[in-house]
């Protein structure tokens, strides 16, 4: 089943044209992020379809409900969990209090302990909200997100300010949820977590969704010419390499662009160690997933941009508690 459906989708704030129809859709049971540079409209997308803010244009269906409808909207505070990137929670609570305070608020909320446990919380749980570290705020966000065992996991940047080791763990949370049969959209300007975590992603830019596919395929990664770089043995020269290579740049490597590099690698390891020498720094790379974005976003920079005319609204207040 899809679990979200987005299709012709515009916003407008004033006259900002911030969305300008886009359309994707994530199935049930995967992980979708949602990417794009500042400003380009991640967090806007996410409020319509968490039943934030109202869209001017196109389709929008959240586990078969329509977010902009009250009435749906309600159906569907008990289904999604939200990890936004402001969550006010109250300052003089324990991390448990807090916890436990929002799964009041639904019908069949996961157990206490167990989302404690599940966030890595266990030690905190009696510190006051106010006494968090700004890595363990963000846990207790997290876990203010699933404790209501939602089918919907709403992420916007789940790990800004964790440290590596509070990221691995975040993401292996991420993926147990996911394995679980949680479904998860999340927006992110961290590319590691996207190829750690995405089952499929979208690009969006300029009001348009400009790329999608999954980490691996995006952007005809997969396809993309692999780069064979290495120092020439000494008393060599580029011209005595059995295939054409561009001359050494400035790191001291030479490099060769190949479709499939098997056979070049072949013939090159030969001709070294014929020579009894060695290819120092050998290494073989296709893009990496960043190379791919950085070229997609910024091939649209150059082009008109949404308009901006006049002041910006105040967002509304998301917080649940
Ligand atoms: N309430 C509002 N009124 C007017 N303009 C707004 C409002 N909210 C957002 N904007 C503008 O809309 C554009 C998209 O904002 P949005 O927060 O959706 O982007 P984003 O992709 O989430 O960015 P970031 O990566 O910086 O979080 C920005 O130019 C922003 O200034």
């Amino acid at each position: 089943m899809t679990a979200v459906v987005v299709e012709g989708l515009q916003k407008t704030y004033g006259s900002r044209e911030v969305l300008r129809g886009i359309d994707f859709t994530v199935a049930e049971g995967e992980i979708f992020a949602l990417l794009g540079p500042n400003g380009a409209g991640k967090t806007t997308t996410l409020e319509i379809l968490e039943g934030f803010r109202s869209r001017d244009q196109g389709r929008v269906e959240v586990l078969g409900l329509d977010p902009g409808m009250p009435a749906d909207s309600r159906d569907l505070r008990e289904l999604v969990g939200l990890v936004l990137q402001d969550v006010a929670v109250e300052p003089y609570l324990s991390v448990r209090e807090t916890i436990a305070r929002n799964a009041g608020y639904y019908r069949a909320p996961r157990d206490v302990d167990e989302v404690i446990e599940l966030v890595g919380l266990r030690e905190k749980q009696a510190a006051k909200v106010k006494d968090l570290s700004g890595g363990q705020k963000r846990r207790l966000d997290l876990a203010l997100g699933v404790v209501g065992n939602p089918r919907l996991l709403f992420l916007d940047e789940p790990t800004t300010g964790f440290d590596p080791s509070a990221r691995r763990n975040a993401w292996e949370l991420v993926r147990d949820l996911r394995d679980s049969g949680t479904t998860i959209v999340l927006t992110t300007h961290y590319m590691d977590e996207v190829q750690a975590l995405a089952d499929s992603m979208a690009v969006i830019a300029n009001g348009r969704i400009v790329e999608s596919g999954t980490p691996a395929t995006l952007g005809g990664r997969d396809s993309a010419f692999a780069r064979i770089r290495f120092e020439l043995p000494p008393g060599t020269e580029v011209s005595d390499l059995p295939m054409p290579a561009s001359a050494t740049t400035e790191d001291g490597l030479v490099s060769i662009e190949v479709e499939e590099p098997t056979a070049v690698l072949h013939s090159l390891t030969d001709w070294a160690l014929h020579r009894g020498a060695t290819l120092g720094r050998l290494t073989v790379e296709r893009p990496s997933l960043e190379d791919v974005y950085l070229d997609i976003t910024r091939s649209f920079e150059g082009e008109p941009s949404q308009q901006s005319v006049g002041a910006h609204g105040h967002r509304p207040n998301r917080s649940r508690t």
